[in-house]
């Protein structure tokens, strides 16, 4: 399931328009094109219909807020809703920040195919006091899992949780994926990269018929694979990137599947 995706991904080398945040864009960019995407780093809002008009999926990534960042992600949810286009919310520090904390209760109600967070942002999101100070989690999956299902449930949406093992669900089907290694929470904008994976992934759906919780699945499961085997092989968090990033490259994607379970 997720090499045919990645396959699809590959093939059809979809565009990935990006509205992130100033931490994540090159390694986010860099990780699309390994994976076999094509990224657009964009976020002003003239820009934002332009792009709906060819991008395969959004991902709106609130990490570096402010007022006129807020208004692009505004436009380019809009936009992407105009012409049927999936898109991706990350909610990167939403709890402790009010601003974006605000922004992104707008922009879930927009209807997001998936919502990707850590475990303090999507309890924050979901209106419970989740522990978080900054963009880092300090509570579990577990934690969160009662949440996620209730944002899922509440706004139709995907949502995925990362930390140790990933938690994703629909609000019906809950799946886990392992992989991954402790190296990649020592470094920052990893989650980020995810999220833009789960972008390519959401895009080549379209063309498969599969549902976004199988695609953002697929997606976690790739990066968990690579993830796991570029941490087990770098000395740290400097050489974990480019070797996460030659994985990424090199993957056929067969061997994520063995990271996914049912419940
Ligand atoms: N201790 C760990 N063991 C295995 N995988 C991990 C671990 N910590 C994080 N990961 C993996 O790292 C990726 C990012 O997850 P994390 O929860 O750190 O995201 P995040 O907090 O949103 O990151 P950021 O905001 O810095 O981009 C996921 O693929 C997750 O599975
Ligand atoms: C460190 C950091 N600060 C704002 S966004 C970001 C990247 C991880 O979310
Ligand atoms: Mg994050």
């Amino acid at each position: 399931m997720t090499a045919a995706l990645l396959g699809v991904v590959r093939e059809r080398t979809p565009l990935v328009h990006c509205v992130t945040n100033l931490v994540a864009t090159t390694l986010s960019a860099n990780v699309l094109l390994a994976v076999g995407a094509s990224p657009a780093m964009v976020e002003d809002r003239e820009e934002a219909a332009e792009l709906a008009a060819v991008a395969g999926a959004l991902v709106v990534n609130t990490g570096t807020m402010t007022p006129e960042r807020a208004d692009g992600m505004r436009a380019a949810a809009n936009a992407a809703l105009d012409v049927g286009t999936p898109w991706l919310l990350d909610p990167v520090g939403v709890g402790p920040l009010a601003l974006r904390t605000r922004v992104a209760g707008e922009l879930l109600r927009l209807g997001p195919a998936v919502v990707r967070g850590n475990a303090s942002e999507i309890l924050a999101l979901a209106g419970h006091d989740g522990g978080g100070r900054g963009v880092d989690a300090t509570d579990s999956v577990d934690d969160a899992a009662a949440a996620a299902d209730e944002l899922a449930r509440r706004y139709g949406t995907v949502v995925a949780v990362s930390g140790v093992v990933d938690r994703l669900t629909d609000g019906a089907t809950v799946r886990h994926v392992r992989g991954g290694h402790a190296v990649m929470g020592r470094m920052t904008a990893t989650g980020c990269a995810l999220g833009a994976v789960t972008g390519a992934f959401l895009a080549a759906a379209r063309g498969t018929g599969d549902d976004s919780l199988t695609a953002a699945v697929a997606a976690h499961a790739v990066v968990g694979a690579t993830g796991a085997a570029a941490g087990a092989s770098a000395a740290g968090p400097g050489t974990f990137v480019p070797a996460w990033l030659d994985a990424l490259a090199a993957t056929d994607g067969r061997n994520a599947d063995a990271l996914v379970d049912g419940g």
